[in-house]
């Protein structure tokens, strides 16, 4: 990965507090792992951005490496790295997913 595309993804990390890169978009995901994702955020009611990395081979790729982890979708709260599709599921059933949410939207 890029130096540059690194950058770029720390400044819109550090622009934007809940950003899940995902395949399609929050209107019309292409996958149901994104699907389930965004289903999740929304019934959470928290502002959020997605990036579809199907529009971008080079950030495709080169968010595996940033994030050390090897699919899609990736959630990112408050900069950090959360976690894929089951992780956030995970989260959303034991309460813990609204309690950091709840804690990045005050910071
Ligand atoms: N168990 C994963 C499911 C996600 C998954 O398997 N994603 C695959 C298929 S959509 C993926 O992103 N593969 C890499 C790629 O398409 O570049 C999770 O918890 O997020
Ligand atoms: S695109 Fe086939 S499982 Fe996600």
């Amino acid at each position: 990965m890029t130096p540059e595309l690194k950058e770029a993804i720390d400044k819109y990390l550090s622009a934007n507090k809940v950003v899940l890169f995902m395949k399609g978009t929050k209107m019309f995901p292409q996958c149901g792992f994104s699907n389930t994702c965004v289903q999740v955020l929304n019934t959470l009611s928290v502002p959020y951005e997605t990036v579809n990395i199907l529009e971008d081979e080079s950030l495709r790729q080169g968010m595996k490496v940033y994030s050390q982890w090897p699919t899609f979708p990736q959630l990112y709260i408050d900069g950090e790295f959360f976690g894929g599709c089951d992780i956030t599921l995970e989260a959303y059933n034991s309460g813990e997913l609204k309690e950091v949410l709840e804690k990045a939207m005050c910071s």
